[in-house]
């Protein structure tokens, strides 16, 4: 049976859109994926065409690809089917809405807007136009990730009642990001949170929510945030956030019907001074009956363990490790991009391992994070009219 092709519209030419068509070009069969495939039809850079057709060379992206100078002249493309939104935060809303408006369907980069209230009119705006939308949270789709979502599932380490996950990167912070990156430019709605702590978060959330059937996920009762500015720029260089679920325990139960989590990410301090996790796991399940840990990075774990619980003096505790691979030398975003051409395919509007409900419940997390710790960005990014020149 012939594969379902899909033909991608690339927006931008910077560092994530060069690893995001490296994974398009990369054969589907490596990851053993026969019912779909990936064409990228055109390629657009807000600085120039020659940028744009820069870009296609560089990648050797298979001719014909058309290269543009602008994003509407991408959208205008009628053999576009989707488009891969690869600019910085402060701009995802602006050219997601553009995209939608001239009827593409559009998988954005995370962290998906800058503000729930831009993901809320995204995602009414996909659904009144009939279009896929797609927060492109690339973790969710790794096989480890969906292995240990079905663990959970299984109950294999009982109610989970904890989860604490850890982005930190211990940089330099003023060598190198400066003042100007989008790592750090409030202009661009940069900081640690929406770049770094949103995969903290995507661990909560996929461990502690997405695991429960659809009508029971309940976003948290309680959120504490602390952000910690950098000094030069104002926006946040560290931020911790506790948040607190209520859980469907049964009414038979001992526990307390209520699950903790701790999302945390620092620019400062890593999650691993060393190498190869000398500092623990990154991020930490624990359930009544065991726990999973998550070796780091979180947006690209490649080990997991289960652990059972001690249940008796003589009985050892059981430890199964878990190495999942990159099939064909991938960085692994080629199994989000299967999804999106699976979802194309059959009709849907929306991934439901990263659904627009989830999606606008985590920005909220991070609002409120951002309120309580008084980080805001200019008026022009947080803004919901669209359009708007930015
Ligand atoms: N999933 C993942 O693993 C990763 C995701 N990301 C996400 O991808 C997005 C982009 O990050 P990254 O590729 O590292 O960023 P880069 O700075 O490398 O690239 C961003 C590109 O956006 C375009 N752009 C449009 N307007 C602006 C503007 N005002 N300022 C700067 N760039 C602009 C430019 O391309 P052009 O000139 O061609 O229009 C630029 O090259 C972010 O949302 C980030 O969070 C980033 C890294 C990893
Ligand atoms: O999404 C990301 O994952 C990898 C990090 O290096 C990067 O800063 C971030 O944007």
């Amino acid at each position: 049976m012939a594969s379902y092709n899909v033909r991608w519209g690339i927006m931008a030419t910077g560092g994530i859109a060069t690893t995001f068509v490296r994974d398009l070009l990369t054969d589907p069969k490596v990851r053993g994926a026969s019912d779909v495939s990936h064409t990228i039809v055109a390629v657009a850079s807000s600085s120039s065409a020659s940028r744009a057709e820069e870009f296609i060379v560089d990648k050797a992206i298979p001719r014909p690809c058309a290269a543009y100078g602008s994003y509407e002249e991408l959208v205008a493309d009628s053999s576009v089917d989707v488009i891969y939104v690869a600019t910085p935060h402060s701009h995802h809303f602006q050219n997601s809405m553009l995209a939608l408006e001239a009827g593409k369907h559009v998988l954005c980069e995370k962290a998906f807007t800058v503000n729930a209230a831009q993901a809320k009119i995204l995602c009414e705006t996909a659904k009144k136009k009939n279009l896929f939308l797609m927060e492109a949270v690339w973790t969710r789709y790794f096989p480890l990730s969906v292995q240990v979502r079905d663990l959970i599932k299984q109950g294999a380490i009982g109610e989970v009642l904890r989860v604490i996950a850890d982005n930190s990167t211990g940089d330099d912070v003023e060598k190198i990001w400066g003042t100007a990156h989008r790592m750090v430019n409030k202009d661009l709605a940069g900081g640690a949170l929406l770049d770094l702590g949103i995969y903290s978060l995507t661990w909560v959330f996929q461990t502690l929510y997405h695991t429960l059937p659809v009508t029971q996920r309940k976003p948290p009762s309680a959120i504490s945030a602390h952000i910690t500015p950098y000094h030069l720029t104002g926006a946040d260089e560290a931020t911790t956030i506790l948040l607190s679920f209520p859980t469907t325990t049964p009414s038979n139960s001992t526990h307390p019907g209520e699950s903790q989590a701790v999302a945390m990410t620092h620019l400062r301090v890593a999650t691993d001074p060393g190498e190869d996790n000398s500092a623990g796991p990154a991020v930490r399940i624990q359930g009544t009956k065991g726990e999973i840990q998550v070796d780091g990075p979180v947006w690209r774990p490649e080990r997991y363990r289960v652990i059972s619980k001690k249940t008796g003096d003589s009985e050892a505790s059981g430890i199964k490790e878990v190495h999942c691979s990159f099939p064909g030398n991938g960085h692994g975003m080629y199994w989000e991009a299967d999804e999106v051409a699976r979802c194309l395919r059959d009709g849907k509007l929306e991934s439901e391992s990263m659904p627009w409900e989830e999606s606008i419940v985590i920005m909220e997390v991070m609002d409120e994070a951002r309120r309580q710790g008084g980080l805001t960005y200019p008026e022009s990014i947080e803004s919901t009219s669209y359009p708007l020149k930015l």
